[in-house]
C-alpha cells in the first residue's frame, strides 16, 4: 500500500467519530485533504456538520466539497479538530508547519473539545526534532528575531541550521497570515515544552510548530495496520 493510500485509511478512521450536528476545525495538508474529501461525501449523502478551515487552501478545497463552512468569530468552540502533523511523540506533542499554516491551525485546535491527529507511520518518532521546527515570524526586524531565537535554542542545548523558507518564486514563503516562516534543522529536542514556552515570548515570533498537549489521539496507518494512540 503506497503513502498516500495509509494517508486515505488514518482520515477514514477519523471521520468515525463525526456525527451530526459537530462543529469541526478541518486541519492542512495531504493528510487533512483526504479527511475533507471524505467529509464532502458524507455532507452529500445528509450528515449535518459545520467546519471551520485551518488555511484558504482547504477553504477551497471545503467548497468545493460541498462542506458548509463558518468562522470562530460565528461559533463559540469546535466539538473536534482533525488534522495532519509532521511529527508526533509518545505524549503526542507535535511538530507541524510543514505546509504553512502552523498558526491557523494552532488557533483552530486551542478553539476546539478534542484534536484527531491523522497520519501515516512514518511521522511517529521517540523525541521530536527530526523534522526542522517551522517558526512564523514577522518579517520586520528579522535579525533581532532570529539572534532570539538562537539564544533559546542554545539555552535548550539545541544547534542547527535555521533557513527562511523559500517560496516558489524564489522569495520568502508567505502564510496565510502575511508572515514569514524559519525552518530549524535541530535534531532531538529534549525538552519541547520548554523549548515551546522559550520561543512563544519573543517579539516577532508569531507562533511556532510545536504543539504541545493539543493532541488527544492519534491514529497512525501503516503496512501492518492502523494503530490508535491516546494522550497519556
Ligand atoms: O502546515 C501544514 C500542516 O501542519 C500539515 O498538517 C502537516 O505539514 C502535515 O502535512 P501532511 O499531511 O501533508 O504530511
Amino acid at each position: 500500500m503506497n503513502m498516500d493510500e495509509l494517508k486515505r485509511q488514518a482520515a477514514a478512521k477519523a471521520l468515525e467519530h463525526v456525527q451530526g450536528g459537530m462543529k469541526l476545525g478541518l486541519g492542512t495538508g495531504s493528510t487533512a485533504k483526504h479527511f475533507v474529501d471524505l467529509l464532502g461525501e458524507r455532507v452529500k449523502g445528509g450528515l449535518k456538520i459545520i467546519g471551520v478551515p485551518t488555511s484558504e487552501a482547504t477553504r477551497i478545497q471545503a467548497e468545493a466539497c460541498g462542506v458548509p463552512l463558518t468562522t470562530l468569530d460565528e461559533i463559540d468552540h469546535l466539538d473536534l479538530t482533525v488534522d495532519g502533523a509532521d511529527e508526533a511523540d509518545p505524549d503526542l506533542n507535535l511538530i507541524k508547519g510543514g505546509g504553512g499554516a502552523l498558526l491557523r491551525e494552532k488557533i483552530v485546535a486551542a478553539a476546539s473539545d478534542r484534536m484527531i491527529v491523522i497520519a501515516d507511520d512514518s511521522k511517529w518518532v521517540p523525541k521530536l526534532g527530526r523534522f526542522p521546527l517551522p517558526i512564523e515570524v514577522i518579517p520586520f526586524g528579522l535579525g533581532a528575531t532570529r539572534r532570539a531565537i538562537e539564544s533559546v535554542f542554545a539555552q535548550c542545548g539545541l544547534t542547527g541550521e535555521m533557513v527562511v523558507r523559500p517560496g516558489k518564486d524564489g522569495h520568502a514563503f508567505v502564510t496565510d497570515g502575511g508572515h514569514w516562516i524559519l525552518d530549524a534543522k535541530l535534531g532531538t529536542i529534549t525538552d519541547a515544552p520548554r523549548l515551546g514556552t522559550l520561543l512563544g515570548a519573543i517579539p516577532g515570533v508569531v507562533e511556532h510548530g510545536l504543539f504541545i498537549g493539543l493532541a488527544n489521539t492519534i491514529v497512525l496507518a501503516g503496512s501492518d495496520g492502523i494503530r490508535v494512540v491516546e494522550r497519556p
